[in-house]
């Protein structure tokens, strides 16, 4: 069996007295495509925020290519080489693109935003910020606000702000949400693209994107894992079709 690069055991989160996750393992193997799926309130949100750290777990431990990161805090867990797609959550509307990019890569976790910084100290970090630019998708946007972006080059640069970060592990968060079929298709190629020499983890309601790019699956009900496969082997399973009956996301 492949190396798993991300674990979990009994990994549970409690939230005054609910367990929104309860007991998840996990195993993430090296340069693939997991998805987490689920109906709505399943649990993968939380799981995401346990894994990367910005939620303290109630019980159990997450590993990184053999270390222990549970119980460390989101910069640290970045730092060890985790990082989620749209963890800087704002973008800065004054901002142009190239020198979000140049802030993410001169900040120590990428994570800090420093604008204090002079120009020519940011300037050494143009060619890396546009080499980043040009892998999304947006190098011939690079002198634009992040104000004026339509919604999917938003995400696209939010993309390329985690990539910064040059992570083992890519967590993306729903990364087609509230897209049109263009810009879902964009998506996947892009994520295809992106997925080279890293591994990608990815909570996605749209099952098209995640037969397209998905290597494993894994179905989250009522926060515990309910199978784990191949897409083909759980889009026929009896337990995810009845998880799934009445719930519209799946067809989404
Ligand atoms: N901070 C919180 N306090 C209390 N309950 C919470 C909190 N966060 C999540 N929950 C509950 O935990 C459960 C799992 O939520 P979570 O957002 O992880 O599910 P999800 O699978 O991501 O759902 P969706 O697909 O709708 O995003 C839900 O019942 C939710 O109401």
């Amino acid at each position: 069996m492949p190396e798993a690069i991300l674990t979990a055991r009994g990994l549970a989160k409690e939230f005054r007295g609910f367990r929104a996750v309860d007991g998840v393992d996990l195993d993430i193997e090296e340069g693939s495509v997991h998805a987490l799926v689920g109906p709505n309130g399943a649990g993968k949100t939380t799981l995401f925020n346990l894994l990367t750290g910005f939620l303290p777990a109630t019980a159990g431990k997450i590993t990184l290519a053999g270390a222990e990161i549970s119980g460390r805090r989101p910069e640290d867990v970045a730092r060890a080489g985790l990082a989620r797609s749209f963890q800087i959550t704002s973008l800065f509307p004054q901002l142009s693109l190239r020198r979000h990019l140049e802030l993410a890569l001169a900040g120590p976790t990428g994570l800090g935003w420093r604008f204090w910084r002079s120009d020519r100290a940011l300037r050494d970090f143009t060619p890396r910020a546009d080499e980043l630019l040009d892998q999304v998708g947006l190098l011939g946007h690079a002198g634009e606000h992040a104000g004026t972006l339509a919604y999917g080059r938003k995400r696209a640069l939010e993309l390329a702000l985690a990539l910064a970060l040059d992570p083992k592990v890519l967590l993306l968060d729903e990364p087609t949400a509230g897209m049109g079929a263009e810009d879902v298709d964009r998506t996947v190629a892009l994520v295809q693209k992106v997925r080279a020499g890293r591994t990608v983890v990815m909570v996605e309601h749209n099952m098209n994107v995640v037969s397209t790019l998905a290597d494993r699956v894994t179905v989250l009900q009522a926060g515990q894992v309910l199978v784990e496969g191949g897409y083909a082997e759980i889009r026929r399973d009896p337990r995810v079709i009845s998880a799934y009956l009445g719930d519209a996301d799946a067809h989404r």
